[in-house]
């Protein structure tokens, strides 16, 4: 089975369009939480765009109380603030991302070799019992490179599956992007390092996906999710603020 975290990023970024609080990011969590989804990820950006610091918190905080068995995930590149940050907070796991600040999104994964010391200074800091670190990786990495994320002292990888969400109209080249990811899990798991995926996927890409890459722990998702909820919700949405408006109709 493959678990389901659900991305709250493009929920914070609707609600930051105005100076309110909806839609409430914990409200979405609690829905999403309810309706089966096994956590919730965010990725918190240093200009806030999205996820602000007082959500971290309050996710936490919910997520402490009212669901406990929920995973909290959350992915960034290790500045001092992001470990500053992560100790406060506590996550059950972290995702290391390297972006840069002014990135627009994740679109690469980390290079484990070049950055071997580096990343192995971070994770003995954040590794504790009972948090995973989870490391951010390019789709077509191969052996060498997993080989290289497990010397870190990384507990999983995550697989940035973007470059297969782009291509997916197309088959032969989403077949070619599939087979990169089973290679890449296969290499993974059989080293006993875990294996996480998100990025663009979507209801439409994820059935190959998981028809394919098996062994997969959990995907993150949010931006497709968004979309599917804005989409089915809408219908019920508008039929609700007609019955306001015409009542008697
Ligand atoms: C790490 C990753 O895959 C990203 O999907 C990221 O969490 C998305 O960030 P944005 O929502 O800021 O695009
Ligand atoms: N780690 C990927 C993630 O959390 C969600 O990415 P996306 O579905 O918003 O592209």
């Amino acid at each position: 089975m493959t678990l389901l975290s659900v991305n709250l990023n493009a929920v914070a970024q609707l609600r930051n369009r105005r100076d309110l609080p909806w839609p409430s990011v914990t409200g979405i969590a609690r829905v999403v939480l309810d309706a089966g989804a096994s956590g919730i990820t965010i990725h918190p950006r240093p200009d806030q765009r999205h996820i602000r610091r007082t959500d971290v918190f309050e996710l936490s905080e919910l997520l402490r109380a009212d669901y406990p068995a929920a995973e909290f995930n959350i992915e960034g590149y290790p500045s001092d603030d992001f470990l500053e940050l992560i100790e406060a907070v506590d996550p059950e796991q972290v995702t290391l991302v390297p972006d840069d600040p002014a990135q627009a999104t994740s679109d690469h994964g980390w290079d484990f070799r070049g950055e071997a010391d580096f990343l192995a200074s971070v994770i003995g800091k954040l590794s504790k019992p009972g948090r995973r670190i989870s490391l951010f990786c390019d789709p077509d990495a191969g052996a060498e490179a997993v080989a290289a994320a497990k010397a870190t002292g990384a507990d999983r990888i995550e697989l940035f599956t973007g470059p297969y969400g782009a291509c997916f109209a197309d088959p032969a080249t989403a077949d070619q992007e599939l087979s990169a990811l089973v290679q890449t899990t296969e290499a993974a798991l059989a080293i006993g390092l875990g294996v996480n995926a998100g990025h663009d996927l979507t209801l439409e890409n994820l059935p190959a996906f998981q028809a394919k890459v098996r062994g997969v722990a959990e995907v993150s998702i949010g931006h497709g999710i968004t979309a599917n909820a804005l989409l089915m919700g809408f219908a019920e949405a508008v039929r609700r603020y007609r019955a306001v408006l015409s009542p008697n109709s």
